[in-house]
């Protein structure tokens, strides 16, 4: 058949979280009777039901999708290449202590999948790197129950490929080395899949910059592999490849070639996968197939009309007897499930327009049989170059330049802000959302609390987070107070740091149940932006004044960034995601306004998926950087001088862009740093960064506790990178992101030794300073307490800003 229909990935979470839920109660007590058992019959279920699913929507080919965890990690494991630290582990045991680590064994990195918010477990190689006795059980298991439920004729393996495996991975090996040891082992396993279809070896990487570079490696492996006689689906997703890429790609002897078509949702730059069509043609060759991913696997706006344009075109220019088969442009583990569960809570005129993964089997297969009885000439087919237009930015949208530019360079107003003791301590913001607090939220949706009941309980939390966390005045009787610098309030109101605001601002839309995977077993809903964005009332104010009345030390204000409140939403399709990220800062620059003139004196702006948004190929990141860096400098300039605007970045690199993060001309770069191995540091120092930074100390998605000796370890070690010429009162010490996925009971130790740790470190550096040792300029801070400030006593440094019924607001030193 020249037509078909088919899927290359599906959402793994079961419609109603049931993996989340399986997979939190295994690791609550993984050695109890039957745990594992359960555990993977719940996966097994999950899977059968989402393969159903697409087969009973008609698609003609299912791809067969599922992961306990994550898909980078599964192959990983199935190859034997976990690092040695695991070695000592097996089975489930090994997979789950590399992903969520186990004692003397840290997990593995997490970090951004592609310019998705799904993080994946990055592969640790050596130059000896190749498989360890690999073991494709689990793999064909899965295949066998794809079988039994779709069928053979429909079930379709998916496999990640040896190239994106090794591409994925960090550490000092030659990569094509590595990859021409693992080719060996996937061709053993495409034997054994031999008779079994057309298996889907997925092979994203191609659409990053470094395509073109991988010509050599893909063409040694994919030949070796097609030595195995068995034809294969190169899938490749997240963009369009570039032109040098296309050429050769397209040649490759595999029996088919699946492109994304759709880019980006609301991309600014066009896909160019059409145009490349238009331009090079594709291989006639009677067993070339073309996997044409016309339908947005990242978008939730219903597009079969377009679909059916597009593919009506793609087949007048290609000829009737071209093979293709439809498919989505990525695959769908980005989209919720099933749209049906949102009927009663979004607006009808809303939900007629969306589709989520269900939806999106449905038109795939409704829009292959449109095509497969209509006469040619019945769809409208559209003039190829239109596809790759970029939507235009509202005109209204012309700010000011002097709305971008805080009112003095970041040099003078330096010395104006807060000023801390060598080491400052601090946290990223979330404190643990816990039963209690999830269980308040969904009394206060049910009608069960009142808005004011839920406020007071919020204000209790919060109450409990200044106790927590100050060593004077502390709330809470529950704790010993961990004597932090610079607090926070806690995030207890908050769901999500961007549903919370999304839900506050007008233009977004939520659902119940659009959960998409973020890692592991935690998910997100992401807020639907379907108008024009505004701030209808101040967001944040009320939550810190509740916390700034509670202490004398200085609480940050928490806001999350205009492009990360963009690129974890789903976004509009009709004007460009530039228009709407300024739309965003727009809103956000009146909260910042408003929490400064409450007093507030130091404002966290987070931006985690700033480097998330930037385009795969390094070509195309000149406009994004501009018009993300200015959309957090629009929702901040508005500052005064004396206020100090934190960033915070997370689980990314973030080397390639240090000229952008300097632009934000944000005061203070908190980063995620432990996991990754000091890299963002070296990077920093390396670069002669200027401003205050915080890297992160310790890995906030693990139980496991951290030492005093590791985190200081970790201060020592950011002392030898000689960043900031060694002025420790402008290295802050905080965790690697926000702690709202912990337990109090792994929070409060883990900060206890964190402040325990700078303060050892704040000891050795005033020694240093006093002996003169190390060459270090002595800093402004240290300046000060050396002029008069006894080092063992608390001691008000200066006072600043009007706090809540114009209290003063001490700034404590010690
Ligand atoms: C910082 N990160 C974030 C990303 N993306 C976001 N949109 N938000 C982020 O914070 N990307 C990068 C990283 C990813 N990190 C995380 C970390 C943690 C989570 C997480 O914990 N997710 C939660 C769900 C959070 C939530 O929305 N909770 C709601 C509803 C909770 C719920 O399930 N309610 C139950 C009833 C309550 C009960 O009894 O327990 C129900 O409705 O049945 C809320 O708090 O109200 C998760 O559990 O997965 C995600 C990404
Ligand atoms: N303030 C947020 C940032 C996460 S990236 C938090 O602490 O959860
Ligand atoms: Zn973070």
């Amino acid at each position: 058949m020249a037509l078909l229909s088919g899927t290359i990935g599906f959402p793994r979470t079961g419609p109603k979280r049931e993996m989340k839920k399986a997979l939190e109660l295994y690791w609550a007590n993984p050695a109890a009777k039957g745990a594992k058992e359960t555990l993977l019959a719940t996966a097994a279920e999950v899977e059968a039901q989402a393969w159903r699913c697409q087969a009973e929507a008609g698609v003609d080919l299912v791809g067969l999708d599922g992961t306990l965890y994550d898909q980078v990690l599964d192959f990983s494991h199935y190859l034997g290449l976990l690092p040695k630290r695991f070695q000592h582990l097996s089975g489930l045991d090994r997979y789950f202590a590399a992903a969520r680590g186990a004692p003397g064994a840290p997990a593995a990195d997490m970090s951004k999948y592609f310019d998705t918010n799904y993080h994946y477990l990055v592969p640790e190689l050596t130059p000896e790197s190749g498989p360890t006795s690999p073991d494709w059980s689990l793999l064909l298991d899965r295949v066998a129950r794809g079988q039994a439920v779709v069928g053979v004729e429909k079930a379709v393996p998916i496999l990640l490929g040896p190239n994106t495996l090794v591409g994925l991975a960090k550490g000092d090996f030659a990569r094509s080395e590595v990859v021409a040891r693992l080719v060996p082992a996937y061709r053993q396993l495409l034997e054994t899949l031999k008779g079994l279809g057309v298996p889907e070896i997925h092979e994203p990487i191609l659409t990053r910059d470094d395509g073109a570079t991988l010509e050599a490696d893909f063409g040694a492996c994919y030949a070796s592999l097609a030595g195995a006689g068995v034809p294969i689906n190169l899938v490749v997703y997240y963009d369009d490849v570039s032109e040098a890429t296309y050429k050769w790609l397209v040649q490759l002897p595999v029996a088919a070639v699946s492109l994304d078509f759709k880019g980006v949702p609301g991309n600014d730059q066009g896909c160019h996968t059409a145009r490349l069509i238009a331009k090079h043609g594709f291989p006639q060759a009677r067993d070339k197939r073309l996997g044409a991913g016309l339908i947005d696997g990242r978008a939730i706006w219903a597009d079969q009309g377009e679909a059916a344009a597009m593919l009506a075109a793609l087949r007048a220019r290609l000829g009737p007897d071209q093979r293709i088969c439809l498919q989505t442009s990525t695959p769908l583990q980005h989209v919720p499930y099933d749209k049906r569960s949102e009927e009663g809570h979004l607006p009808a005129a809303l939900l007629c327009r969306i589709a989520f993964a269900q939806q999106k089997a449905q038109e795939l297969a409704g829009t292959v049989a449109t095509l497969r009885t209509s006469p040619p000439g019945s769809i409208p087919a559209l003039n190829l170059g239109l596809w790759t237009g970029a939507a235009p930015t509202p005109a209204e949208l012309q700010f000011k330049p002097e709305l971008f530019f805080r009112s003095e360079a970041y040099e003078g107003r330096r010395g104006r802000q807060p000023c801390f003791p060598p080491f400052p301590t601090t946290t990223i913001g979330s404190f643990p959302q816990t039963p209690a607090i999830r269980r308040a939220r969904l009394q206060f949706k049910k009608g069960a609390l009142s808005p004011e009941e839920y406020r007071e309980r919020m204000a209790a939390e919060i109450g409990f987070a200044i106790g927590a966390q100050a060593s004077k005045g502390a709330e809470c009787p529950l704790v010993e107070a961990l004597g932090l610098d610079v607090l926070v309030h806690g995030e207890p109101e908050r769901s999500d740091m961007v549903e919370y605001f999304g839900l506050k601002l007008a233009g977004f839309h939520f659902t119940e149940n659009g959960w998409v995977q973020s890692y592991g077993s935690r998910y997100v809903r992401p807020p639907i932006i379907a108008g024009d964005v505004s701030r209808l009332e101040p967001m944040t104010v009320h939550e810190y004044l509740i916390a700034q009345g509670l202490t004398t030390k200085p609480v940050k204000g928490m806001l999350t960034g205009p492009v990360t409140i963009l690129q974890w939403s789903f976004v509009r399709t009709d004007v460009s995601r530039k228009a709407q990220a300024l739309q965003i800062a727009a809103a956000l620059r009146g909260e910042v306004e408003d929490l400064q003139a409450a007093g507030c004196r130091i404002i966290q702006v987070d931006e985690p998926a700033l480097r998330e948004g930037l385009p795969l190929k390094h070509e195309r990141w000149a406009p994004y950087l501009d018009w993300a860096v200015n959309a957090f400098r629009l929702a901040t300039a508005v500052a005064r001088p004396d206020v100090q605007v934190v960033t915070h970045l997370c689980y990314s690199d973030f080397e390639d862009i240090m000229g952008a993060i300097d632009a934000m001309d944000a005061d203070v770069l908190t980063i995620e740093n432990s996991r990754s191995g000091n890299e963002m540091i070296a990077a920093l120092a390396a670069s002669g960064y200027r401003r205050d930074v915080g890297p992160g100390v310790f890995d906030v998605h693990t139980p496991v506790v951290p030492t005093v000796g590791f985190m200081l370890g970790k201060l020592r070690s950011y002392m030898e990178t000689g960043i900031l010429g060694g002025d420790a009162t402008r290295i802050h010490v905080n965790p690697d992101c926000g702690l709202k996925t912990r337990k109090w009971e792994e929070v409060l130790p883990a900060l206890r030794n964190m402040v325990l740790a700078a303060k050892t470190a704040r000891e050795e550096y005033i020694i240093q300073q006093k002996a003169g040792e190390g060459g270090a300029p002595v800093p402004a801070a240290t300046a000060q307490a050396k002029a008069g400030v006894a080092p063992s006593a608390p001691h008000v440094m200066a006072a600043a800003g009007e706090g809540e019924g114009g209290k003063a607001l001490a700034w404590w030193f010690y």
